[in-house]
């Protein structure tokens, strides 16, 4: 697993990310702009196998760190989030820095120049905005509501096993 970030990219963009995974390694101390072909790369291409789940506002997914280091990147659905709502919500997160709420470490915003036809048939250069990701510290810890249950189930069996005695 360790070099699987590596094997995906070219020489330049290798030392591009391996400064990003420098920064996300070292700690969260200011959130970073991740381009999204490193967060392409950490999740082994937004695989299957890599999702942690699935929010009202997109999929979830574990990036993981040449070091092995893990994180969680949030694939926005584009129809949840309008820019404006996206740059409020970063710019708050980006500030809070506190033990009980998850850390902010990167986001991606990232749009491309492409060529379209309108209706009149003129040629225009539009920008095309790629997915928005927002990107925070992986929690091992599962949801609240799969921890409930956890609990909710682990305290039957007790029950369970004890009027049996
Ligand atoms: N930081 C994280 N570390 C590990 N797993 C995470 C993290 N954030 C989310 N997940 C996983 O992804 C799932 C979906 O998370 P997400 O925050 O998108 O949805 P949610 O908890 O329903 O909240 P929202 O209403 O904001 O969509 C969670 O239930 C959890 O399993």
């Amino acid at each position: 697993m360790g070099n699987e970030t590596s094997k995906l990219t070219s020489r330049p963009q290798s030392l591009e990310f391996s400064r990003l995974e420098k920064i996300l390694q070292d700690g969260y101390e200011k959130p970073s702009s991740l381009p999204m072909d490193f967060l392409k790369a950490i999740t082994h291409d937004f695989s299957k196998e890599r999702e942690l789940g699935n929010g009202g506002f997109g999929i979830v997914y574990k990036g993981v760190l040449q070091n092995g280091k893990e994180i969680a990147v949030k694939m926005l659905r584009d129809v949840n989030l309008d820019d404006d709502q996206f740059q409020k919500e970063v710019t708050i997160l980006y500030g809070l820095k506190h033990r009980n709420i998850v850390q902010l470490v990167g986001y991606c915003a990232e749009s491309k120049l492409e060529y379209a036809t309108l209706e009149t048939g003129k040629h225009v250069m539009a920008e095309v905005r790629n997915k928005r990701f927002i990107c925070f510290e992986y929690l091992n810890n599962k949801s609240l509501d799969e921890y409930i249950s956890g609990m909710i189930m682990f305290q039957h069996a007790c029950c369970t096993v004890l009027s049996s005695l």
